[in-house]
């Protein structure tokens, strides 16, 4: 069974919100959007709500699933769900190496986690 993995789409005018992914994890130093693992027993809401809060210290209002991507690593599948987020608070780094704002054009530089190439494409259509 795919592992499930949940991930925030936060917006600030026409950009979106990539963290960077610490050197000593899998896919280390590509970016990616902020979340992590749904553990045993959580709802996807509640999994994206403690990751935000985790990685980068706010607590966030979940507005709606944007999109979804099943990805195969070399390590396993991973089924990935991007949630629309809202947050009056300013993020602020915790654990990501790094953090930016980025727009569709800004975001054709950076190396991102494959999974998240697919699904951008996906949801670009709908935004
Ligand atoms: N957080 C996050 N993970 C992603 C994205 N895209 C993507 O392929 N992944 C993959 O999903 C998996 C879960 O990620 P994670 O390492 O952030 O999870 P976590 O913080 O709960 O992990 P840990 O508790 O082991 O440190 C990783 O294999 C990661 O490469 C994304 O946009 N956000």
């Amino acid at each position: 069974m795919a592992l499930k993995v949940v991930a925030g789409f936060l917006k600030k005018g026409d950009r979106f919100l990539l963290v960077k992914r610490p050197v000593n994890k899998k896919r280390g130093g590509l970016w990616e959007f902020p979340g992590g693992k749904v553990e045993n027993g959580e709802t996807l809401e509640s999994a994206i709500k403690r990751e935000l809060e985790e990685e980068l210290g706010i607590k966030p209002k979940v507005k709606k699933l944007l999109g979804k991507t099943n990805y195969k690593y070399p390590e396993g599948e991973i089924e990935l769900f991007l949630f629309e987020i809202e947050s009056e608070e300013e993020p602020f780094l915790k654990e990501a190496l790094e953090l930016r704002w980025v727009n569709f054009e800004e975001v054709k530089e950076l190396e991102l986690c494959p999974a998240d190439k697919k699904l951008l494409e996906n949801i670009k259509r709908d935004l």
